[in-house]
């Protein structure tokens, strides 16, 4: 291989989609392209029982609901397909919480144009490529830690003996599955039809979070192989050695699982275990990785620790490129899985990574020649249909040659025969040649003409790539300014709908108000009318005579003081008598005192 490093070294690109939040409340909230914001549920607070509140987070690229599946194509594998037509490796893949829209953003659905990156990225057409190509695909799924071939129409649901080993190519040093099938394909159609049947075959089941969770997972990978055409013919150059082969993988991770919430049981509870393990896995060797390179030191990376990550161990030491979509989803259950993603993809974006330039092929070293197959037999049926052609004349040239033998030098019979032999065919050859000549010509200027309007196209073609660039770069500024409002409206929509919480509030606080007012007002009201009920009593006759009577008993002279010594001269028991009656008439008179001033009649 004589692949070579360009030197240059790029962090590990890292982009973040947050799918649509699904009921109102939302832990995660784009800031703006670059930074999501982690909001903590009420109450939150970390093990360390430090208060969390929010956290940013910073990616290469964020996207929201408000993005579609066109923006994060565009975004996130257009370029792949450039890199890989100029012969570079290239790995995408999705990561996250189960449920968090991995299999969506990877595949999407046909609804509403709804496909995701893999479909999109079969389907995109090379304009500027002057190269003879060929284009293979692939499909593994990794489930339980076992490789399985999707492409195997074999493949049972049971998965028995089937499993495939990885390997490490010796000449191109990659990691490859092992015998699985590689199926040429010459459309997209074809390649996306191929797709399907193999879906059929994943491992995909019903758990509590996702109604169709992915339980292993998946890896497509399309192999490009490429070779200059030769000048001025339709087949490629295999005499300059600059055959490319590049491969583009696209990844659908299986998503993360807390037993606890998914409350999955034996079969899902193992591949819940598996699908883990081997993130896990992921995860240590990327932090392994990004210390190793912080402290230039050179501990082992457990590569071989699963199979996701021995198949990936090639890019991960610097060969191809590699861009992780990490998928969130914002409810607030999900919040503290999230943090978890978000530590991971910050970690993941420490990692440097050299890039590599286009890796050329030595032909010798191959040992299967990566041509085409198809390519060779469409080759060999348009030369065998322009030789065809030719066939009956070429046959009725030299069809039955007289046997050139004279009896002796005067056996005119027979020269005259072969005289006359050779003299028809030399005049049928001079009309071939005619027609040959003729045909050249016809065929050389509908050559031209077709090279005039060849080249005529190719002009108005960068014209109008000229012009679809102009546009596209305006689209996209009007794209963003739509995005940039849609984003304004929603906040602006939460703050109303804050503001209309608010003004409810307040309402309802100031009809309690007027309520507690009027119970007051009522209360003062029943007052002033018991106030002047007893106002209207105070004004009674009785009232009046029960006041007179009560003040002249008052004003009654007490016994005079003098009656009082007498009796102290008295015997103690007449004065205990006479004290005892004294306090009776007292008794008799305070308890006219204490009758009711108001008749009870009233
Ligand atoms: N951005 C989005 N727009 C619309 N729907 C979405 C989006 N993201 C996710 N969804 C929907 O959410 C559901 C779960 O998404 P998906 O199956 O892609 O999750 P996943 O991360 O692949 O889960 P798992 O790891 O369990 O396979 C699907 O019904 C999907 O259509």
């Amino acid at each position: 291989m004589a692949g070579n490093q360009d030197g240059s070294s790029k962090s590990l690109e890292v982009v973040c989609r947050i799918a649509p939040k699904n009921g109102k409340e939302s832990c995660v909230s784009l800031v703006d392209d670059r930074y999501v914001k982690l909001i903590a549920p009420m109450n939150y607070v970390t093990r360390n029982n430090d208060a969390f509140v929010e956290k940013l987070f910073k990616f290469d690229c964020v996207f929201d609901e408000n993005d579609t599946q066109r923006d994060i194509f565009r975004r996130c594998s257009l370029d792949f397909v450039e890199n890989l037509i100029s012969g570079n490796d290239s790995l995408l893949f999705t990561y996250g919480v189960t449920g968090s829209g991995k299999t969506f953003t990877m595949t999407g659905n046909a609804e509403n144009d709804n496909s995701g990156l893999l479909p999109r990225t079969l389907d995109t057409k090379s304009l500027s490529n002057s190269r003879c190509c060929a284009v293979f695909i692939s499909y593994i799924e990794i489930y339980n830690d076992m490789c399985y071939d999707l492409l195997d129409e074999n493949l049972t649901d049971e998965r028995l003996f089937t499993s495939k080993n990885i390997r490490i190519d010796s000449v191109t040093r990659k990691a490859y599955v092992e015998k699985i099938k590689e199926v040429e394909v010459e459309s997209c159609d074809e390649a996306i039809e191929q797709f399907l049947q193999a879906q059929e075959r994943r491992k995909i089941a019903k758990t509590l979070l996702n109604k169709s969770s992915s339980r292993s997972h998946s890896i497509f990978i399309i192999r490009l192989v490429s070779a200059s055409l030769h000048k001025d013919k339709y087949y490629p150059d295999s005499t300059k050695n600059d055959i490319h082969v590049a491969e583009m993988s696209l990844v659908d991770l299986a998503g993360s699982e807390r037993a606890k919430r998914t409350l999955n049981t034996d079969e899902r509870l193992a591949e819940s275990n598996k699908i883990n393990q081997s993130l896990l896995t992921l995860r240590q060797c990327m932090e392994r990785l990004r210390d190793n390179q912080r402290t230039q030191q050179h501990l082992p990376v457990p590569y071989r620790d699963t199979k996701l990550t021995y198949l990936f161990k090639t890019y991960f030491e610097g060969f191809g490129r590699i861009r992780m979509i990490v998928c969130v989803n914002p409810q607030s259950t999900d919040f503290e899985e999230n943090l978890h993603v978000m530590a991971f993809a910050k970690a993941s974006r420490e990692i440097k990574q050299v890039q590599q330039k286009g890796q050329t092929f030595v032909l010798q070293e191959l040992n299967n020649l990566p041509f085409s197959q198809r390519d060779i037999q469409q080759w060999n049926k348009e030369f065998s249909k322009s030789i065809g052609k030719f066939q009956p004349l070429l046959m009725e040239l030299f069809d039955n040659p007289p046997v050139i033998e004279l009896s002796d030098y005067n056996d005119n019979i027979s020269i005259t025969r072969i005289r006359e032999y050779y003299t028809t065919k030399m005049a049928l050859k001079n009309s071939y040649m005619e027609t040959v000549e003729k045909n050249t010509e016809t065929f050389a200027a509908a050559l031209k003409s077709r090279l005039c309007f060849g080249d005529m196209t190719s002009e108005k073609n960068s014209e109008l790539m000229e012009e679809l660039n102009g546009l596209r770069a305006e689209y996209a500024k009007m794209d963003n300014n739509y995005k940039q409002l849609k984003r304004q409206n929603n906040s602006l929509k939460t703050a109303l709908s804050r503001y209309e919480a608010f003004e409810e509030n307040d309402k309802r606080r100031g009809e309690e108000e007027e309520q507690r007012a009027r119970e007051k007002d009522k209360a003062l009201h029943a007052q002033r009318r018991t106030i002047q009920k007893l106002e209207a009593v105070l004004d009674t006759p009785v009232f009046s005579n029960n006041v007179a009577k009560l003040r002249q008993q008052f004003d009654t002279p007490k016994e005079p003081p003098i009656n009082r010594l007498r009796d102290t001269t008295t015997t103690d028991e007449n004065s205990r008598d006479s004290t005892t009656k004294n306090n009776s008439r007292y008794d008799r008179r305070s308890k006219s005192v204490c009758r009711p001033l108001i008749p009870k009649n009233y």
